[in-house]
């Protein structure tokens, strides 16, 4: 076994747990997707100044800055990223274009069981009593065999736009990665997949990621659901675009769920449950939600970015103080996906040291 989706394929769902309602039908909120949860209007959305700091790529400081934000909050919005503000627009317009089918014809591009790309509702659906107000397209490499079906003449500038906006989103991710090592004083022979794998050389393992398009419809009764349920990211870190529509909430203790406003141009970057584990406990691993809008729809992309599956992980010896024990032990990159799809937030207790 040797990429992510395969590592999916041996943890399938039921169909239940794939296939999204008919938003566009519904006039109120049906009871399957009606959540009890009072928090939604405790969320500091008065808060006028976001505790998510804002970075400058470019900064001569970015190093110390991010190292920082991954300490505290676990979480930042950076600026001069590199990445083309046109490509940006172009993944929202194609999914855009996308979500905006008819439920028939995203059907079409459904998810299997025990596949990784396409069409369907979030992989940790299964873990709450409710469905959520979301819809999303999972993407692992090439989304060309379920775009075809929905395009059979026009598929090209959907999967072009997604294939392109990963090789750069790889880019951003691995230099992010070295620059948060280089915060810890990692060398770089603890981190030789960072190495073996940018060289594309054929044979040599290539690293985890994922690119999951995300839609939450307008909502009739916004305060009765729930658009992406707290949960935790898997990998190292994830990349998130987000458009203009507020609804992106991170979990900070003592202050409750705090909003992490879109800023134009900027994308969020927060940390991961392998991050979290390599630096032991040191980096949180943020809780977030999403929460929904009566009037406009949100769409968001997240690129998911990890080691090889095969890669054994284990706290640095660096980040720990000669009077600090490891929290956790040496896991393989799949056996902690497999642990975490099937107990989601309870996955980090299985691995305690
Ligand atoms: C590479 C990934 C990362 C996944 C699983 C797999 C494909 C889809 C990703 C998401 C996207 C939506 C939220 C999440 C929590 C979910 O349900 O599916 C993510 C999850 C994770 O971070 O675990
Ligand atoms: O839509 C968002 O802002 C959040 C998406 C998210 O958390 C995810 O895809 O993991
Ligand atoms: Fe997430």
């Amino acid at each position: 076994m040797s990429t992510l989706s395969e590592a999916y394929e041996d943890l399938p769902l039921d169909l239940q747990h794939i296939k999204p309602v008919d938003f566009a039908s519904l006039e109120a909120v049906p009871d399957s997707h009606v959540w009890h949860d009072s928090s939604f209007g405790a969320c500091s959305d008065e808060h006028e100044k976001s505790l998510v700091p804002v970075i400058d790529l470019e900064d001569s400081n970015a190093t110390e800055l991010i190292g920082k934000a991954c300490e505290t909050l676990g979480v930042f919005q950076l600026k001069n990223h590199g990445i083309p503000l046109s490509l940006i627009e172009e993944v929202k317009s194609e999914a855009a274009r996308f979500f905006a089918l008819s439920a028939r014809q995203k059907l079409k591009a459904l998810r299997s069981p025990g596949g990784a790309t396409g069409y369907g509702i979030a992989r940790i659906t299964p873990f709450f009593s409710k469905y959520m107000w979301h819809e999303g397209f999972t993407i692992m490499g090439s989304p060309v065999d379920h775009v075809k079906e929905l395009w059979p003449h026009d598929h090209e500038r959907f999967c072009d736009v997604m294939v392109n906006y990963q090789k750069k989103m790889k880019v951003l991710a691995e230099r992010l990665t070295r620059l948060i090592f280089k915060s810890l004083n990692i060398s770089d022979e603890e981190i030789s997949w960072l190495s073996s794998t940018s060289n594309d050389s054929g044979s040599a393992s290539t690293v985890s990621a994922a690119l999951q398009l995300n839609s939450y419809p307008p909502c009739p009764e916004p305060n009765q659901t729930m658009g992406l349920a707290p949960h935790t990211d898997t990998f190292l870190l994830t990349i998130l675009h987000q458009t203009q529509t507020n609804g992106l909430q991170i979990f900070k203790d003592g202050s409750g769920w705090l909003p992490v406003p879109p800023v134009e141009g900027a994308l969020v970057v927060n940390m991961g449950d392998l991050f979290h584990i390599l630096t032991n406990a040191r980096f949180p691993n943020v809780l977030h939600r999403v929460v929904v809008s009566g009037t406009q729809q949100r769409l968001s992309t997240a690129y998911f970015y990890g080691p090889p599956i095969d890669f054994i992980l284990s706290p640095f010896s660096k980040v720990l103080n000669s009077a600090q024990a490891p929290h956790y032990r040496s896991v393989a990159v799949k056996e902690y996906v497999a642990i975490k799809a099937q107990n989601l937030e309870k996955a980090l207790s299985f691995i305690r040291a």
